[in-house]
């Protein structure tokens, strides 16, 4: 179970650059179902609000807690417990073989190099990546790289993953194969998409619009919101 209590994100009014700017309005949130999408504009606040959900951004009001541990205070535990997948897979990969970026992922699970070798290589099979085992991750491409993200995130084995717009360098196939994967996970998956039939496939679905939670509701009817927001101009930040 993730809580926002009042949890938001207003920039420091001193900053002439920023000015006291919201960012995310606080808001308060129980988010307890299996697939959750967020969906909205550029630039509406839907990073900033998933970040929150592993610390990765600390709001500046109210608290996030994840299982009852607070986002900024406990943080690590958070952290073991909730996986991100970033937009960009150059900045999550950190080791510069495929193979050993998901071995990485498994070392606290395999304390054994070789039994943690092999539970890596069948992670990158699982997702048909076997052949890219000993490739460079920065020879890849794109779709590659965010294709080995996921089995890097998936291979730490995390109760939540959090995963910010996932399909944005995958061909159909790919695209197919990933929301298939995070369809098929017994863990809780939340994700930022601006692919509106993948957000419609959630459970639940939050729209954002200039910092607000403007929707939030059955994913089918977020996205008719969203539409509709788009449609009468209702989206400035
Ligand atoms: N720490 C920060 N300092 C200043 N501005 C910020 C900060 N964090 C976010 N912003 C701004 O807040 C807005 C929301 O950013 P965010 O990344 O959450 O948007 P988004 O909905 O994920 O956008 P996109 O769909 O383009 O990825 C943007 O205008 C961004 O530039």
């Amino acid at each position: 179970m993730i809580r926002f209590n009042n949890a938001g994100l207003i920039l420091p009014a001193d900053d002439p650059t920023q000015q006291g700017r919201t960012v995310l309005e606080p808001c308060t949130l129980e988010l307890a179902e299996r697939r959750i999408a967020v969906i909205g504009a550029n630039g509406s606040g839907k990073s900033t609000l998933l970040r929150m959900l592993n610390g990765l951004v600390s709001p500046s009001t109210g608290s996030v807690a994840v299982h009852g541990f607070d986002t900024v205070r406990q943080a690590k535990s958070v952290r073991q417990r909730v996986g991100f997948l970033f937009t960009d897979p150059l900045s999550q990969l950190v080791m510069p073989i495929v193979s050993e970026d998901v071995e990485l992922s498994l070392k606290a699970s395999h304390k054994d190099r070789g039994a943690r070798a092999a539970a890596a290589l069948h992670a990158l099979a699982a997702l048909g990546l076997e052949h890219l085992a000993q490739r460079s991750i920065y020879d890849l491409s794109g779709g590659e790289r965010q294709l080995v993200a996921l089995c890097s995130v998936l291979a730490a084995g995390q109760d939540i993953l959090v995963a910010d717009e996932p399909t944005t360098l995958l061909d159909l196939a790919n695209n197919e194969l990933l929301q298939a994967t995070l369809g098929s996970l017994d863990q809780q998956v939340i994700y930022a998409t601006h692919d509106l039939d993948f957000a419609a496939a959630a459970d639940r679905a939050l729209v954002v619009a200039g910092g607000k939670i403007a929707f939030d509701g059955p994913a089918h009817e977020a996205v008719a919101a969203y539409r509709w927001l788009v449609r009468h101009g209702s989206l400035a930040s």
